[in-house]
């Protein structure tokens, strides 16, 4: 049997200051440290030690999956870090309040960007220094890949082609791997793992800091999911 276990990051700073956050590099707040270094500790008392962590290129994500491994005494094992697990890029929304801009949007404009699966936020200017080609982390990648805004599908659509060329293969070298990632990073790879539509996803929330488990069979279907958190 093979393992993945997929970890929202903690409260990040901008998410207690409920702002958009996106590929903005913000910082895990108190409450975040907390849980992540609490997601170490129901991995520790279920038993589930990974073999190998895969994250994003941002330090919310990066933290979290650090301060889980500490409490599991497994800060040596493999942490690869790749920019295609991102948070999915917000656009021109990237640091604006989520209640200001339904004030002046509408909740329902506000609630289409946030959660339809194909209509992307407004995207930012080239110019704009928001923009990930001004972001040295960035500076490998063909600028044409960079994203200026994405939807749920964008994100999808550059996560599936990782999943597919890295993570399958880490699964095989890994029986349990962590991916400590992000809402809607983690949003793609649960759509295409539970085989769920368009339209449901829409309906699917990931809780910060509750490690999701996958048990997967020889052909990577799933066959069992659990909350470390609240396991069924
Ligand atoms: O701001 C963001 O990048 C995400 C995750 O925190 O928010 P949302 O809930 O709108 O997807």
């Amino acid at each position: 049997m093979r393992r993945l276990i997929l970890l929202r990051h903690g409260q990040s700073v901008w998410n207690l200051e409920n702002r958009f956050t996106g590929w903005h590099d913000v910082d895990l707040s108190d409450k975040g440290r907390d849980e992540a270094t609490a997601a170490g500790s129901l991995m520790r008392d279920a038993g589930i030690l990974p073999d190998a962590v895969y994250t994003s290129v941002l330090t919310r994500a990066i933290r979290t999956g650090f301060m889980s491994l500490d409490v599991l005494e497994r800060l040596w094992i493999p942490m690869v870090k790749d920019w295609r697990l991102n948070e999915r890029h917000y656009g021109a929304l990237t640091g604006l309040d989520k209640a200001e801009t339904a004030e002046q949007y509408g909740d329902e404009q506000v609630h289409v960007w946030r959660r339809s699966f194909a209509t992307p936020p407004p995207a930012l200017a080239v110019d704009d220094e928001r923009h990930p080609r001004h972001d040295p982390r960035y500076a490998d990648l063909d600028p044409s890949r960079l994203p200026a805004t994405e939807s749920l599908k964008d994100t999808l659509a550059r996560v599936l082609p990782y999943w597919r060329s890295d993570l399958v293969p880490a699964l095989q070298q890994y029986p349990t791997l962590l991916i400590a990632a992000h809402g809607n990073s983690l949003r793609a790879l649960v759509k295409h793992l539970e085989g769920i539509s368009d339209e449901a996803i829409t309906g699917v929330e990931i809780a910060t800091g509750d490690p999701l488990v996958y048990e997967l069979d020889d052909d990577l279907g799933v066959s069992r999911k659990y909350s470390l958190r609240a396991p069924a």
